[in-house]
């Protein structure tokens, strides 16, 4: 199998709420300092290799677009064409949204908790729209209309995310495009298990660290000629993930 085909993955640098352990989903939160520094050496990252994007998609979410923007500062690849859609953001975390992790766990128990943050198939309960949380009403969400989801599991996500890549990620790759996806932890879950076939079942134990641009090549049926991909600095990606894994315990 020859690589044929050039995407890089990213997910956003640590959000304010991933410092403070809450589930964040839809709301639109700010990176941390930290994130910044994740952003710019996620950009140095991709200099070193000479991955350089020629075009990006990104999420609605600001601290998916802000790291796009400045992992491609660093880049000097802030000029390349932009596209961006709901159809990338993380994955709608329903009534959880603005809940502390490890309180949640505390309170519902272990096998509940992960039930919600990583099974395939079963989604939180749904937001309220009147809750503080809910984007019931938001501009930037007029073209979601009736799609518009209140909550989702992950395969909510991967049936909201595939028609964007074949329709939009999919033909910039076919052009020979090196292209950046800036998005989620949940929303990079459902692209790597739809590009690596990973089964219902083994994709709950695949997280995604913050800020380490994940390489694959793809072959001419667009199958990652590497298993998983190749992230541009494994260690920290195998700190990170860990780290990812552990969230909610004290
Ligand atoms: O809160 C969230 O939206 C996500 C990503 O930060 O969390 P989790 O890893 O628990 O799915």
């Amino acid at each position: 199998m020859s690589a044929e085909y050039t995407l890089v993955l990213l997910r956003h640098g640590e959000s304010e709420w991933n410092a403070k352990n809450l589930f964040t989903g839809w709301v639109d939160v700010h990176l941390t300092e930290k994130g910044q520094q994740e952003a710019r050496r996620a950009g140095e990252q991709l200099l070193a290799e000479g991955l350089l994007p020629d075009v990006v998609h990104t999420s609605l979410l600001r601290r998916a677009i802000t790291t796009a923007n400045v992992a491609l500062d660093v880049a000097d690849r802030h000029w390349i064409p932009v596209h961006r859609t709901w159809r990338l953001n993380e994955r709608h975390y329903g009534a959880l949204q603005g809940l502390d992790k490890a309180a949640t766990r505390d309170k519902y128990g272990e096998e509940q908790f992960m039930l919600w943050r990583r099974s395939f198939d079963t989604p939180p309960p749904p937001i309220d729209p009147d809750d503080e949380y809910s984007q019931a009403g938001d501009p930037r969400y007029a073209e979601a209309d009736g799609d518009m989801p209140l909550t989702e599991c992950l395969k909510d996500v991967i049936a909201r995310m595939l028609p964007y890549w074949e329709s939009a990620i999919v033909p910039d790759l076919r052009e020979r495009r090196t292209v950046l996806v800036a998005a989620h932890g949940n929303s990079l879950r459902a692209l790597v298990k739809h590009l690596d076939g990973i089964s219902d079942e083994d994709i709950v134990g695949l997280n995604i660290p913050t800020g380490i641009p994940l390489l694959y090549e793809l072959d001419g049926d667009l199958r990652p000629v590497t298993a998983g991909g190749r992230y541009l600095d494994p260690e920290a990606a195998a700190a990170a993930i860990q780290a990812v894994a552990n969230q909610g315990k004290h």
